[in-house]
């Protein structure tokens, strides 16, 4: 079975230019090849690029290839990478300790070119099905946005990135209003439908590639804005619920307006002003959750604030 996974990164580490040379053109046909001729660079592409799967020498130098696998495998950010040794004359000794601390595999480099490729696509297969799973796990199978346990981990990080650069972060609560009245009048069906059209003019609604946007549950959404401020986070607001009564979805008998509308709740936390009263990440959902239920009470089809 041939299987090419061209979108994963391998990152082959050697300082001799002629292994190098002939590992890169094995793979470059299979995968996205980076290359490194010492530990020191090569632990700088792992934590600057999305590396999948590395294949190192042992004898590296400045950083060795047994240094870079016990950096690697300690720190939370890089520890599922796996690592390939290649070894120029392989030892039992040696491939206990590297399989040891935590190395996936242990090649000897004189071995025959076709397992070693083998073995290489065989792992990579493997990664490619993990990146698949985890990417599942994080995804709401109806709207395809992010889910709840994905905004959880977001959320936190956003919240630390924010206080940390002391840059403001806007949290949105989004409901679609009247929505139990839609679902009675027009079937779950028709409801679905509702829930894909508004999680797609809400993903659209997205400025910037930190913006993110996530089913938080039921018909209610979360839009998280880095980088903005109220006075933005408003802007981006007034054009969303424009943007979905422009979808003209009709609204039930009963429903508080002709179209299908939403509600929406926004806090913005800006850790350098001094009247800030948020603690966490937690608080600010709960501020635009309490705004959220004010716009409702209000009359819905607005974004209420503070
Ligand atoms: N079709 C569909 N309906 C869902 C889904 N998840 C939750 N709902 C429905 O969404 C409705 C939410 O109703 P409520 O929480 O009463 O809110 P509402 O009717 O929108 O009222 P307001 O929020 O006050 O405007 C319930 O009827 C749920 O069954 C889903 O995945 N698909």
């Amino acid at each position: 079975m041939t299987t090419y996974h061209n979108k994963l990164t391998l990152l082959i580490i050697d300082d001799d230019p002629v292994c190098i040379s002939t590992l890169s053109s094995l793979f470059s046909s299979l995968f996205k090849v980076e290359v490194a001729g010492d530990g020191k660079s090569a632990l700088q592409n792992i934590m600057l690029k999305d590396i999948d799967l590395v294949l190192s020498a042992i004898n590296t130098p400045i950083i060795s290839g047994q240094e870079l696998c016990t950096f690697v495998k300690n720190s939370q950010i890089t520890a599922h990478i796996p690592i390939i040794f290649l070894a120029d004359k392989a030892t039992l000794d040696e491939e206990d300790e590297c399989l040891a601390m935590g190395a996936i595999d242990y090649l000897d480099k004189n071995a025959r070119l076709s397992i070693l490729v083998s073995r290489v696509k065989n792992i990579m297969t493997m990664v490619a099905q993990q990146k698949r799973l985890a990417q599942v796990s994080c995804t709401d199978g109806l709207t395809g946005l992010a889910n709840r346990m994905q905004l959880d981990t977001t959320l936190n990080k956003e919240w630390y990135a924010a206080e940390r650069g002391s840059h403001p972060l806007t949290a949105m609560i989004i409901d679609i209003d009247n929505f139990k009245l839609f679902n009675d009048a027009f079937g779950h069906l028709e409801g679905d439908k509702c829930l894909k059209i508004v999680a797609r003019v809400i993903a659209a609604s997205k400025r910037r590639e930190s913006d993110f946007s996530a089913r938080y549950g039921g018909e209610e959404f979360v839009l998280l804005l880095p980088f903005t401020d109220l006075n933005g986070a408003k802007q981006v607001a007034e054009q969303l619920l424009d943007n979905v009564r422009r979808q003209n979805i009709p609204a039930p008998e009963g429903a508080s307006h002709k179209v299908v509308t939403i509600s929406i709740g926004l806090a913005t936390f800006s850790p350098t002003d001094s009247d800030n009263t948020l603690n966490d990440a937690t608080d600010l959902l709960d501020k635009a959750d309490t705004n959220l239920f004010i716009a409702k009470e209000a009359g819905r089809n607005q974004c209420v604030f503070d």
